[in-house]
């Protein structure tokens, strides 16, 4: 059986105002929409709830991160919204991740929990002076997947550049969400682990993340399209 792919739009905005009119360009069809911190804190999860109920899927990009307990009981809330996606970082922890699973299971929600591996705007080199990471970021990805794999999420974000080790390690049916994707000409901006919506379906990903390379377009919808045709479709 072939595994579902789709395109989800990083609706990286403000306000409703702004997010709405955005999607209102989308007269025929229905988006797999992300929302992240800048619109949850400005608006509030009734944002959620109005997005759900035009009918778009819904990942929720929290990424939390922080002791079990308030993981689990921040996921309550999340789960609660029955959003389709959300997440937590990886480095927060086997146990941090299995109480952000459970959290889920106690609301008996439909909600996919996938976690971060390392952000595609970290480079190798960051990561290992910075953060004192010593180890190529490829291996960090994979050993972050096997812990996700092990607390009982449905997989993990990473770049496109590392969705096929992932799946290697994990398993074909293990999720791969990847963000840092960008047409050839575009620019990259903070993002370091990119490629296009086309190399991405060569090499595995399961749901791209496009931003910029819509929001910001001067015609989003053709923009959407196109990432459809080029990682959906393979055109
Ligand atoms: O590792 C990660 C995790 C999440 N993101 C999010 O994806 C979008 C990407 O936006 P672009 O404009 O296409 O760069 C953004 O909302 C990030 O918060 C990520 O980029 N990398």
């Amino acid at each position: 059986m072939t595994k579902e792919k789709d395109v989800m739009i990083a609706c990286d905005f403000s306000t409703k105002a702004e997010t709405m009119a955005f999607l209102d360009l989308f007269t025929e069809e229905k988006p797999y929409v992300k929302i992240g911190m800048e619109l949850l804190y400005a608006e509030g999860p009734d944002m959620v709830r109005e997005i759900k109920a035009r009918g778009h899927k819904i990942f929720l990009d929290l990424k939390l991160h922080d002791i079990p307990n308030t993981v689990k009981k921040a996921m309550r809330n999340i789960a609660l919204l029955d959003v389709d996606m959300t997440n937590v970082h990886a480095a927060g922890t086997i146990e941090m991740m299995k109480a952000a699973q459970e959290a889920i299971d106690e609301v008996g929600a439909h909600t996919q929990l996938i976690a971060v591996t390392q952000l595609t705007s970290t480079s190798e080199e960051r990561m290992r002076s910075e953060l004192w990471i010593d180890h190529p970021i490829a291996d960090t990805v994979q050993h972050y997947a096997r812990n996700a794999e092990i607390a009982g999420l449905a997989g993990v974000v990473c770049s496109p550049l590392e969705a096929d080790l992932v799946h290697r390690v994990c398993g074909e049916n293990f999720i791969t969400v990847t963000p840092g994707i960008r047409f050839a000409d575009d620019a990259k901006g903070d993002q370091v682990r990119v490629t296009t919506p086309a190399k991405a379906r060569e090499i595995g990903s399961d749901y791209i993340v496009v931003g910029r390379s819509i929001t910001a377009s001067s015609d989003p919808v053709a923009s959407y399209r196109r990432c459809i045709r080029e990682f959906v479709k393979g055109e």
